[in-house]
């Protein structure tokens, strides 16, 4: 008699696996391969930026008291006493109707207020000296970057748990942080199982496919933000399995298995869960795709079954293994949605909620969501093109055209913690 699974729903599902998530701990890494991390520590800045008053333009620094009475009819005749590029320091008091040549981003000399941009002024030498002449007046502070502008001295600029982009690295780089606190991020190991499964370099045989799970998850537990360890690709073969997991559960810290998990003759990711003795927090879920998705617990370690179907493997790591990885690092490890117009036609109710792959883009001020690709469990295509994931909640309606949507962003990198997690999705309550 084959078992028969009672769904749970999606938001418990993922409560019971947070259970076991885990905290990185802190370690450093260069700047260099900082980017994707996540900071272990607030980044706050320890001087101010700029570090002193400088020139927005290449020009002369000069006195805007002695441009006072400078028009086109009755220019002002200024002496150059010195030239500094950016780096260079003029450390002397610049005197009356006295100018310094000067280079964008170079400390304004002492003395100076206003700096005149060098397509506004005319320059020569007489009797040896070089002379500008000036034919406007200039502002109190014209022309100048002030100490601090950008940021004052002890403000929290990049908070704990943010993810570590181009733009906090330029950030970082600003502080001197050659070496950047991080949290460690985790082991996750990819094992694939199906007798049909080839490697990806094998031509084609009858009834057989190449393995793409195994390199999906690579890309999908990298932007999770953890390291994929690929463990290899098995048959369906109960002792060769149960042995690869075993192994695996001791080198990783999360383990993904991707096949077997349904209710086939061959399926034997549920003996294999039995037979380690496993916490199986649950085996089916009120989702589509995704649905048979399996999670476990072994010794404190968190085993994924997902399923074989490509569709069904994606939208099952994105749902619950991806805030495990991203608790790790941060407290706002769920996806984060935005509201959508649906681009496309669900006529057909279904009593699961489904996850419908998708693309969003901006239609006449609004952003749809369109479906990409077919929408069922088995199909790969789609999932190349696939941003966000369009939440259909399960029941006894359908969906049409236009009507408003969640969609769940796939590439966002902020996140949401629970309450912002089940605050949006309340009327769908998943
Ligand atoms: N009698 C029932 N049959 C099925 C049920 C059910 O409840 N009762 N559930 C269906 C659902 S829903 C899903 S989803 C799949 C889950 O299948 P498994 O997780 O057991 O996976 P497999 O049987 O090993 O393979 C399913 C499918 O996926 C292909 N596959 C497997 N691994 C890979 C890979 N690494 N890369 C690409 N494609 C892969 C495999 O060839 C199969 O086509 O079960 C339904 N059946
Ligand atoms: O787990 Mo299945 O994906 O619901 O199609
Ligand atoms: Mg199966």
């Amino acid at each position: 008699m084959v078992e028969i699974r009672t769904p749970i729903e999606v938001n418990d599902a993922i409560k019971h696996v947070m259970e076991f998530a885990k905290k990185g701990e802190k370690i450093y890494v260069s700047l260099e391969e900082s980017h994707g991390y996540f900071l272990a520590e607030d980044l706050i800045s320890d001087h101010p930026v700029p570090p002193f008053n400088r020139t927005r333009y290449d020009g002369f620094a000069v006195r805007a008291v002695d441009t006072e009475k400078a028009s086109q009819e009755h220019p002002v005749e200024l002496e150059v006493v010195a030239e500094i590029g950016a780096g260079s320091v003029f450390g002397k008091e610049v005197g009356d109707q006295e100018a310094v040549r000067i280079m964008t981003g170079a400390e304004i000399p002492p003395g100076c207020d206003a700096v005149v941009m060098l397509e506004e002024v005319t320059e020569w030498k007489r009797e040896g000296k070089t002379v500008i002449e000036i034919t406007r007046k200039l502002d109190h502070l014209e022309n100048i970057t002030l100490k601090g502008e950008d940021t004052k001295k002890g403000e929290v600029l990049v908070k704990k748990g943010t993810y570590i982009n181009p733009g906090i690295m330029a950030v970082l780089a600003t502080f001197g942080y050659k070496k950047v606190p991080v949290t460690k991020k985790p082991r996750v190991g990819i094992i694939s199982t199906g007798s049909e499964l080839l490697p990806v370099d094998a031509p084609l045989e009858p009834g057989k496919i190449r393995d793409s799970n195994a390199y999906m998850l690579i890309g999908q537990i990298e932007r999770a933000g953890a390291t994929p360890v690929s463990l290899g690709q098995f048959a369906d073969d109960f002792e060769l399995c149960y042995q690869q997991i075993v192994d695996a559960l001791e080198n990783v810290d999360i383990l993904l298995t991707t096949g077997g998990v349904s209710v086939g003759d061959y399926d034997y990711i549920p003996a294999i869960l039995e037979k380690l003795n496993a916490n199986v927090l649950f085996n089916k879920i009120r989702m589509r795709p995704g649905s048979v998705t399996t999670v476990a617990e072994v010794d404190g370690k968190l085993l994924f079954g997902l399923s074989g179907n490509p569709s069904s493997c994606y939208v099952g790591f994105e749902i619950f293994a991806r805030p495990v990885i991203r608790y790790y690092h941060t407290d706002k490890p769920f996806l984060q949605k935005i509201q959508v117009a649906l681009g496309g036609e669900f006529a057909n109710s279904n009593p699961f909620h489904r996850f419908v792959r998708g693309k969003l883009h901006f239609e006449e001020g609004n952003v749809v969501a369109n479906p990409v690709g077919l929408d069922k469990p088995n199909i790969v295509t789609s999932l190349a093109e696939a941003n966000v994931l369009i939440l259909l909640p399960g029941g006894e309606i359908g969906y049409h055209q236009r009507e408003k949507v969640t969609a769940i962003l796939l590439d966002e990198q902020s996140g949401s913690t629970w309450e912002d997690w089940l605050n949006d999705l309340e009327e769908c309550n998943l």
